[in-house]
């Protein structure tokens, strides 16, 4: 578990002389409510903060951007401190909900409107800012003003707006949260190719764990106002330390105690819980996962090749896409198991069933804790 304020090395891409990234340490006191987190993100990186609600993402995000105050820390981008400025002084490129374009603006006008608070004169204002709208496809909706654009529409100029202004910070608060299934698809593919391009460094605040994965470079998972687990989206998959990261991912995740190929896990004084066996050799406090998929689920206690087996009662089935998930109570072991739609009605599986669960050795990750 990683600690609060513990640094990560910025990853780095070629062309970023004189950039040096974000580097902040945000400590925002809200009611009962702290946020206590080191930051950084390195020249075009793009960092995603994931975590339940209440965790305090947007609160990062705001404190970066200068709309809500921060109680200590620092924020360095490429080496200057914004703390002191205002947040239109902070050369922040934002795409927020609630910062949502300009009504009586038209879709250039929009994405015109940082270059020319920067100063640009608004001939060259408008030829650089049809040319961002080109770039994001809407070149011919530069006339356009926002209420005739559908949500992606809208979306995309206000990226073109945040990028306009050649940010060295772009902060994106759900950026594809208002749209619907298919735009979001579309959107999400087109945003990673443009934060691709982009040097700066950029922090993406989101619920869906797809959009993290799809966007981000880095993960950081936030719970109760503290990092929890950062690192590349696939090995934060692979190794979740919290229930809330397994549960993103689809896993079943446990802690326990090893040794040498047996984990045991749950049960407290009384020695209950449970031992399974796994192929990772390991002494003391692990992580054990597995997906649902591994488990199977039986009728009457499986015979023949060596496997972990346990009774358990189902408490849900629930139908995704085309396979069922069963949620399993304990004791021993609450777990997730997919199983077919055909294996559902066979089992006769309904909540309160009585089923046999099994998981081979093979199909467990155990990883020190
Ligand atoms: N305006 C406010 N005044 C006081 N407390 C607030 C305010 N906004 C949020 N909070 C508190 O700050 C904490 C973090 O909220 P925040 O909105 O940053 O979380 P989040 O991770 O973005 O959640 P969500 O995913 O629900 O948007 C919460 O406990 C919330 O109650």
């Amino acid at each position: 578990m990683s600690r609060p304020g513990a640094p990560v090395a910025p990853h780095r891409r070629e062309g970023d002389a004189g950039r040096s990234g974000l580097d902040a340490r945000l400590v925002v006191r809200r009611g009962g409510f702290e946020l206590d987190l080191h930051l950084t993100a390195g020249p075009g990186e793009v960092v995603a903060l994931l975590g339940p609600n209440g965790a305090g993402k947007s609160t990062a995000l705001r404190a970066l951007a200068g709309l809500v105050p921060t109680a200590g820390g620092h924020i360095r981008v490429d080496g200057r401190d914004l703390r002191p400025l205002p947040p239109e002084r902070r050369g922040i490129g934002m795409v927020f909900q609630d910062y949502l374009l300009f009504p009586h603006l038209s879709a250039l006008e929009n994405v015109a409107f940082g270059l020319r608070c920067q100063g640009m004169r608004k001939r060259e204002a408008r030829r650089v800012a049809a040319g961002w709208l080109e770039q994001v496809g809407l070149a011919e909706y530069a006339s356009v003003r926002p209420r005739q654009l559908s949500g992606g529409q809208a979306q995309r100029v206000a990226l073109a707006r945040a990028l306009a202004v050649e940010p060295s910070l772009l902060l994106l608060d759900e950026p594809l949260s208002a749209l619907d299934a298919h735009t979001r698809l579309e959107i999400r593919s087109a945003l990673r190719r443009r934060l691709e391009g982009f040097e700066g460094a950029a922090v993406l605040v989101t619920h869906d764990p797809l959009d993290a994965m799809v966007l981000a470079d880095r993960l950081v998972v936030l719970e109760n106002g503290r990092p929890v687990q950062q690192g590349r989206p696939a090995d934060v998959a692979r190794h979740p330390r919290t229930e809330y990261v397994a549960r993103l991912v689809g896993l079943n995740l446990y802690r326990g105690r090893a040794e040498g190929t047996s984990v045991r896990i749950g049960g407290g004084d009384d020695g209950g819980g449970m031992v399974l066996d796994t192929v990772d050799h390991l002494q003391g406090e692990v992580f054990l996962a597995f997906e649902p998929a591994a488990v199977a689920l039986y009728r009457s206690r499986p015979e023949g090749s060596p496997r972990n087996v346990w009774r358990a009662r189902v408490a849900a089935v629930e139908r995704q896409g085309d396979r069922v998930r069963v949620r399993l109570d304990g004791p021993p072991l609450a777990a997730a198991a997919d199983v077919t739609p055909a294996a559902v009605a066979e089992l006769e599986l309904a909540p309160g069933s009585a089923v046999w669960a099994s998981l081979k050795a093979t199909e467990t990750r155990v990883y020190p804790a």
